[in-house]
């Protein structure tokens, strides 16, 4: 995001081979996680690996703003000194959380406990987001909020509400409502119970056992009591699964590459793009696995091969949500049809990206077809063109991998969100072989 009114294009031409040894930012969610959960613990935490992107910056800054004191961030490393769980202050100005939706989600169910009123605002994509998803189930457990008439930020939360724990079946699989809920659970009476129609990303529930809480997992439903401590600890953030993506299939598509992509958070609700890319054909492999800090992390080897499309199992759709963009490159430079279905939350995040992406690949000559849920794709010849990214960060980048199978340049439009969850995207990409320019400028 930039209030100058600069405007952020990224010029790609068509580029050989993708190459090298890279290391990807820290993981999106957990860093705001462990943003969340060090300023509300006892004691001092100790965090590296910390993605120092404007969506995990916008968490740390609302805790600041709370009365945390927080070192860093400074080369990923972050030392929070805990407040404990009722030791937050009321902040004197609405918390701006940009464009970040997990901050602005689950910071709903961390506000929904407190003692004092707080506002939420965001940017325009933010703002545009449904927030019902979070404030009706959060209104059964006890607590106030306010949204305008549609749903959506700003979010008026007034605090000072006894929360009682609930028992909620998630309507949709999502790991932002999810996590949202527990995290006011840790303020309710009572059990608070989250049962989810298909598995999700469960950092939270990984961060709370490593914070010393005690939660309960049984199946599809995971529980835990309000009214008990979280204990500080030190966490180590892998470089995150999402950011490498673009590079996974980056060097599946360009012909003679080989890329490593090291210390990847690979948790097993996380890796449908490794799962998706290797139907599809790809030549993936990974090395070194290993635990870190209650998460599985490994160096991931890809070289170029040959795509085909598939008919993506909706099972996967939760564990590759954003993904899709990328993914949606990859069906355009494999052979035959690739389809997408249940995947209808593509429509609400930082932009509608079944409408946004369809548009690109037809304006690239794809043949690409939205439906309500999903898309199909016809793999062909990607010519160049401009596209209009809408202020997506993960559209900027995906157009971006698509000049590695693309007849000439491609301008993307509107890149600056790329500085949410990726702020080195252009020197990594570079870095690999991709021949890209920033062109920032005024108006
Ligand atoms: O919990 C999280 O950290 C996230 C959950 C997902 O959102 P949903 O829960 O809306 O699917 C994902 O799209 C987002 O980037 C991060
Ligand atoms: C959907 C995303 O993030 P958020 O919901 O936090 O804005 C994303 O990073 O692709």
């Amino acid at each position: 995001m930039n209030n100058l009114n600069l405007s952020t294009q990224f010029i790609v031409h068509p580029s050989g081979t993708l190459r090298g040894v890279l290391r990807v930012p820290g993981d999106k969610s957990i860093s705001h996680r462990a943003m969340m959960l060090g300023a509300l613990a006892n004691g001092i935490t100790q965090v590296s690996g910390f993605l120092e992107g404007e969506d995990t910056l916008a968490t740390l800054a609302a805790f600041r703003a709370m009365g945390v004191h927080i070192e860093g961030p400074h080369q990923g490393q972050v030392i929070l000194h805990g407040v404990g769980l009722q030791g937050l202050q009321p902040p004197t100005t609405p918390l701006y959380l940009g464009n970040s939706g997990t901050s602005m989600r689950l910071l709903a169910g961390l506000m929904a406990g407190q003692s004092f009123a707080v506002e939420m605002t965001g940017d325009s994509s933010l703002s545009r987001r449904p927030m019902r998803r979070v404030t009706e189930p959060l209104t059964t457990m006890g607590a106030q909020i306010e949204t305008t008439a549609q749903g959506t930020p700003p979010l008026r939360i007034k605090g000072g509400q006894r929360l009682q724990g609930i028992d909620y079946h998630l309507p949709v699989a999502s790991a932002q409502v999810k996590s949202c809920l527990l995290l006011a659970g840790l303020y309710a009476n009572g059990m608070t119970c989250v049962t989810e129609p298909a598995p999700t990303r469960d950092h939270t529930e990984r961060m709370l056992t490593g914070f010393g809480y005690p939660i309960q997992r049984n199946g599809p439903q995971v529980c835990l009591s309000g009214g008990g401590q979280l204990q500080a600890t030190s966490i180590e953030v892998p470089a995150d699964i999402s950011s490498a993506a673009f590079f996974m299939v980056g060097a599946s598509i360009a012909t003679g590459s080989e890329v490593l992509l090291e210390h990847v958070g690979i948790n097993p609700t996380r890796i449908g793009i490794i799962n998706i890319l290797r139907q599809m054909g790809a030549d993936i492999h990974l090395h070194n696995e290993r635990e870190i800090g209650g998460e599985p992390v490994a160096d991931i080897l890809v070289r170029a091969s040959s795509l085909h499309g598939i008919h993506i199992p909706e099972e996967q759709v939760p564990l590759a949500i954003d993904e899709f963009p990328v993914l949606f490159i990859a069906a355009a430079c494999a052979r035959g049809e690739t389809r997408l279905t249940g995947a209808e939350e593509l429509r609400v995040k930082e932009s509608d990206r079944i409408q946004v992406m369809a548009e690109g690949l037809q304006t690239l000559g794809i043949d690409a077809q939205p439906t309500r849920d999903g898309m199909v794709i016809q793999g062909g010849k990607i010519q160049g063109g401009v596209i209009q990214s809408y202020g997506d960060h993960r559209i900027a980048m995906a157009f971006t991998m698509a000049s590695l199978c693309a007849s000439n340049p491609i301008i993307i439009e509107d890149c600056a969100n790329v500085a949410t969850s990726f702020p080195n995207f252009v020197y990594l990409a570079k870095q690999a072989g991709i021949d890209i320019q920033l062109k920032v400028t005024g108006n």
